[in-house]
């Protein structure tokens, strides 16, 4: 196979697993809905460069634990379906590390939206300048969370 092939292989293995989280897992649904609020506040607050970096990182940290959570709970699923203490503990301790994340974002989100919530500080949308270059990967995020939402959904359409 050619390695663009094989590339583009891993890429779509990788979108699959997301689905395939966000149609499975509640908790991921809820991640994708808090991480598209956070981006619009993003796009209409006045943040700078600095803060959105810190936003998208606490947005793919907290669905990236939440990836790893819903693998390590699929491997103990294959390994046992009785109660064993070690399965408990796999379990446990992947779900402690998405709490983890989430503490962390919503820490994020505190400092990051608060002062520019009180008093209102929108963003200047017309601004052209430097900014506008950073601003626009925000849209683009969004515009990839929509899109593997839609794919989850049509996803779960088809099983019923
Ligand atoms: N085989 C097992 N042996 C021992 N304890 C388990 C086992 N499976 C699950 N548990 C316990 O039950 C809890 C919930 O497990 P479950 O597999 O339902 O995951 P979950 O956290 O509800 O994830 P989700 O609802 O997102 O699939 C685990 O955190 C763990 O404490």
């Amino acid at each position: 196979m050619f390695k663009g092939n094989k590339l583009l292989m891993s890429f779509s293995y990788a979108i699959e697993g997301m689905t395939h989280a966000l149609t499975t897992q509640r908790n991921m649904r809820i991640h994708f809905v808090v991480a598209l609020g956070a981006m619009i506040l993003s796009l209409v607050l006045d943040l700078s460069k600095l803060e959105i970096v810190l936003v998208f990182f606490s947005i793919i940290a907290v669905v990236a634990a939440e990836l790893f959570n819903t693998a390590i709970e699929a491997v103990v699923d294959l390994a046992t379906s009785d109660y064993h203490p070690l399965a408990k503990i796999a379990k446990d301790v992947a779900a402690a590390a998405v709490l983890l994340t989430a503490v962390h974002a919503v820490i994020v989100g505190f400092f990051v939206f608060f002062d520019k919530l009180f008093p209102l500080k929108l963003r200047d949308l017309d601004d052209t300048g430097e900014m506008a270059v950073y601003v626009a990967f925000i849209p683009l995020g969004m515009l990839v969370l929509l899109l593997i939402s839609w794919r989850a959904y049509t996803r779960s359409k088809k099983q019923g």
